[in-house]
């Protein structure tokens, strides 16, 4: 399977992405999947979550905001779509700075995510190395995070997702560098969170998920570049970021700067 193949399959398939997720991105995680050709479906509630885990085509737990309720209806989902098959992605938003959501990350990571998506400090803290980590921002590089995200990709057999000035993709014996030029993203609120849910989507297209994710951070980085070139501030990006990314073909992929590094 080619990336670009990836990519037209989830156009195709128009997965539904079932996302719990923050207070603040929810409106711009939705638009980011439907710019994307997905359909995104939010809720919350005990009871609901997973059910609703079972029949969708992915599932993102996203920790930004948790509430004692949210955290009942997020194991649900994650104990439902493990049971029933359903991909599912692990964002462990500013894990290592707040210690619930820290305790509750390392309890339902568990349950075998098939991604985790993060920056380099939560993916450090996750796997329970020192990060200067303070709040939902990396204040680590990429590079300093591989080995925890390889420690991680072994131990839960999942694709780890490394964000930040270059992607990390990850796997339990691969580790590609993705180029792309996201500095606009760092600027909004969202950019890291709805990456998390495109990489869910791009998931239900049941390739390789090592593929998948290297798919979903090209195609959102190469939207972010034509955002940057299109905009004027953080305002126009965040518009011009949801057009390009309705606007970027999969075939553009074929371009995708993108480098394996020794596995390490
Ligand atoms: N220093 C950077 N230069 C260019 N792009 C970046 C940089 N840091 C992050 N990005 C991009 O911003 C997006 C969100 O990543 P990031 O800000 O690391 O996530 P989070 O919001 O979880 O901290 C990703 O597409 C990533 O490639
Ligand atoms: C500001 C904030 N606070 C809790 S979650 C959140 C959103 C963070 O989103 P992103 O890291 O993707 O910009």
């Amino acid at each position: 399977m080619t990336l670009p193949t990836v990519a037209q399959k989830y156009r195709q398939h128009s997965p539904l992405v079932f996302c719990l997720t923050n207070t603040v991105v929810t409106n711009f995680t939705a638009n980011v999947l439907l710019a994307s050709g997905a359909s995104p479906a939010m809720t919350d509630l005990p009871g609901e979550a997973g059910p609703f885990a079972a029949v969708a085509s992915a599932v993102l737990v996203n920790l930004g905001t948790p509430s004692t309720e949210q955290m009942v209806a997020m194991e649900e989902a994650v104990l439902s779509a493990s049971a029933a098959g359903t991909p599912w992605v692990l964002d462990p938003v500013a894990v290592g700075a707040l210690p619930v959501r820290t305790d509750f990350a390392r309890r339902i990571v568990q349950h075998h995510p098939t991604l985790i998506r993060g920056n380099a400090s939560e993916i450090l803290a996750l796997a329970g190395k020192d990060s200067s980590g303070r709040g939902v921002d990396a204040a680590d590089t990429v590079q300093a995070a591989l080995d925890a995200g390889r420690e991680l990709a072994k131990e839960h057999e999942c694709v780890v997702a490394i964000s930040g000035e270059a992607d990390a993709i990850i796997d339990t014996n691969r580790t590609v560098l993705v180029h792309t030029n996201g500095i606009g993203l760092t600027r909004i609120t969202g950019g890291g969170c709805a990456l998390g849910a495109f990489n869910a989507g791009m998931l239900a297209v049941r390739e390789d998920p090592f593929e998948a994710a290297i798919a979903a951070h090209g195609l959102y980085g190469l939207a972010a570049e034509k955002a940057l070139a299109a905009s004027t501030g953080p305002g126009s990006f965040a518009v011009a970021f949801l057009d390009a990314l309705a606007a970027t073909e999969p075939e553009e992929l074929e371009n995708l700067k993108y480098e394996e590094l020794n596995h390490g």
